[in-house]
């Protein structure tokens, strides 16, 4: 049977017990370690599960998966997924994969960075679309995020942005030498995420948001070191949030008084808050 395990969001202690009994059974356990990592290295994950864990990259999902499907129709693979193992980005594909090849499966779901940013005190249920910001380069700078937020934006709902990893990525060169040799991993934060919102909008000038525009920053969510700060993307384009992973979210103008109360006591500057609050949130409709 092939099993997608949740790992939750910070060490290695999040797994759930139901979790870490399929691990310790598993002929093989891999980890997915491209679209979201864990805040301890592989070693520690080992130590505590008592299991060589195998790192599967971009290329061993996408076009390898019949290796790590091998044998999963007699014994039991482990795959191991950061956050939840639908949460985000999805493992349908591996899971279609396995069933063409009468593999049976099991999913052991953990929290999400999709639930867990509900620790910003914002109701999940006034959240919409979520979009992802991607690095940008000298020649690309994709903005179909700012169409959705736009969207999100028009109802007044908020807007989880994730953010960007680059894990085991080659340089143009290196690429087109053949040569595999990697780079070292990349996060973005949370003040390069609100400058590249800044960016976008300088260039699409549509008005979905300001640099007044109130947004909120989470970093190391789930963990004790976990960080919020709240400000204007102004504000937040020059925060330091520390080690990864971060998200932010863009407040929406339904924000309901409570959540107001609880965000306002992460504000980088209470008066800057207060100032833009009162321009554009608080409507109920
Ligand atoms: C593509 S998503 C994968 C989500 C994962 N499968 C889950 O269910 O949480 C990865 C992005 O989510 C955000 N993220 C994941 N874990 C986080 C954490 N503990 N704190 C802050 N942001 C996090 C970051 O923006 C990161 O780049």
């Amino acid at each position: 049977m092939l099993h997608l395990v949740g790992l939750g969001l910070a060490d290695e202690k999040d797994i759930t017990v139901r979790g870490l009994e399929i691990v310790k059974k598993a002929e093989r356990v891999y980890l997915e370690a491209y679209t979201a990592v864990l805040l301890v290295d592989k070693e520690k994950l080992e130590a505590f599960y008592g299991r060589p864990v195998i790192e599967a990259d971009r290329e061993l999902v996408e076009t390898g998966s019949d290796e790590i499907l091998a044998g999963a129709d007699k014994a039991d693979v482990a795959f191991l997924v950061v956050g939840d193992p639908f949460g985000a980005t999805t493992h349908t594909d591996l899971v279609l994969r396995a069933r063409e090849l009468n593999i049976p499966t099991n999913v052991v779901p953990n929290a999400s960075i999709m639930s867990g940013i509900g620790c910003t005190g914002l109701q999940l249920y006034n959240f919409g679309q979520t979009v992802s910001m991607v690095f940008f380069t000298e020649n690309w700078k994709p903005s179909s995020f700012y169409d959705k937020v736009r969207e999100n934006v028009q109802i007044g709902l908020h807007t989880l942005v994730l953010l960007d990893i680059k894990v085991k990525e080659q340089s143009m060169e290196n690429l087109a030498r053949g040569r595999r040799i990697f780079e070292p991993p990349r996060y973005m934060t949370v003040a390069q995420c609100a400058s590249q919102m800044l960016e976008t909008e300088e260039t699409r000038q549509e008005g979905v948001y300001t640099e007044d525009s109130l947004a909120v920053g989470a970093a190391r969510v789930g963990a004790p070191d976990q960080k919020l700060v709240v400000g204007t993307l102004k504000e937040l384009s020059t925060v330091e949030m520390g080690a990864p992973l971060h998200s932010l979210v863009l407040l929406g103008r339904r924000t309901h008084d409570l959540e107001r109360d609880y965000i306002r006591q992460f504000a980088v500057n209470q008066e800057t808050f207060d100032a833009s609050y009162v321009k554009g949130y608080g409507a109920s409709s």
